[in-house]
């Protein structure tokens, strides 16, 4: 069989999606061994899946996430996306940090272009000006593409920077809290906008998050995660069928993934 045939049978066998992400035994240590923040991670994420994980401050959370990356090298352990190791930054990789981070004397299109101009120059950006526009509409922001970040609001600097990490068309989607910084409502509603984005790209993304209910709302798997150095002390599937809505957020059902979540949390994760 050809390698693209194995690959077709594989995916045909594991209806769950093609694995994009794959981490084995990763684990990693700051201060000369003295800091011990993650411990064996073994990860594997699906085409087009949303999985998140939750565990108390100081776990490795974002370590995990920066390792994935490859912004941080794991001590020990591999990290593969799409067959090849991560040893760096990479192009097919976006990312979306609990800032938005845009720059004040550049208006909200050119902070959007600007992986693009630090990639591959000025008159690329300009070319991509056209698609820049275009997902400054899809996500509500048709009107502001010449005013300054001074002019937005936190949940429409967090919407440009959303357009900011789409630009490169990335495969994964690599989140650290971006809305935690937002009031609750301003959060179901880019949670929304999160879901709607990633369902129409059958985007692969990964949630770091300190929120049970957004972690429940937003993902298909949530890894919990023990206190100081990380494992994964339990994998919950949320089945709950999509796209999700607010109304969901009162639903029994959902109550349920929340607590389950919750009562890991408060039993284990945390000593
Ligand atoms: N560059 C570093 N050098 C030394 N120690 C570090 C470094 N980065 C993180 N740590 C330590 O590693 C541990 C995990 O940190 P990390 O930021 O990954 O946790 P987290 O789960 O994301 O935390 P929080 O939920 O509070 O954001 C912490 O004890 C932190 O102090």
């Amino acid at each position: 069989m050809t390698s693209a045939a194995q690959k077709a049978a594989a995916v045909q066998a594991d209806p769950r999606g093609r694995p994009v992400y794959q981490l084995r035994g990763v684990s990693k240590h700051y201060a000369h061994g003295h800091i011990k923040a993650l411990d064996t991670i073994d990860l594997t994420l699906r085409e087009g899946t949303f999985s998140s994980v939750i565990g108390p401050s100081g776990c490795g959370k974002s370590t995990l996430l920066k390792i994935m990356a490859g912004l941080v090298s794991p001590t020990r352990g591999s990290v593969v996306l799409e067959g090849k190791p991560v040893t760096g930054a990479r192009r097919d990789i976006g990312m979306m940090f609990q800032q938005a981070t845009l720059f004040p004397w550049r208006t909200t299109v050119e902070n959007i272009l600007l992986p693009i101009e630090v990639r591959d120059g000025r008159a690329a950006a300009k070319a991509a000006r056209g698609a820049a526009e275009e997902l400054l509409n899809t996500v509500g922001l048709k009107g502001f593409e010449d005013v300054y970040p001074t002019q937005l609001s936190g949940g429409m600097a967090q919407r440009a920077a959303i357009c900011r990490m789409l630009v490169t068309k990335p495969s994964v989607l690599l989140l650290d809290e971006p809305f935690s910084a937002l009031d609750e409502l301003a959060r179901d509603f880019m949670n929304i906008e999160l879901q709607r984005i990633c369902l129409e790209r059958n985007a692969t993304a990964f949630l770091v998050t300190h929120s049970i209910p957004e972690a429940v709302f937003l993902s298909d798997i949530v890894y919990v995660m023990s206190s100081r150095p990380g494992q994964f002390v339990e994998t919950i599937e949320i089945d709950l069928p999509r796209p999700r809505t607010v109304e969901m957020l009162v639903d029994p059902a959902f109550g349920q993934y929340v607590n389950r979540i919750r009562s890991r949390l408060d039993k284990g994760a945390f000593v």
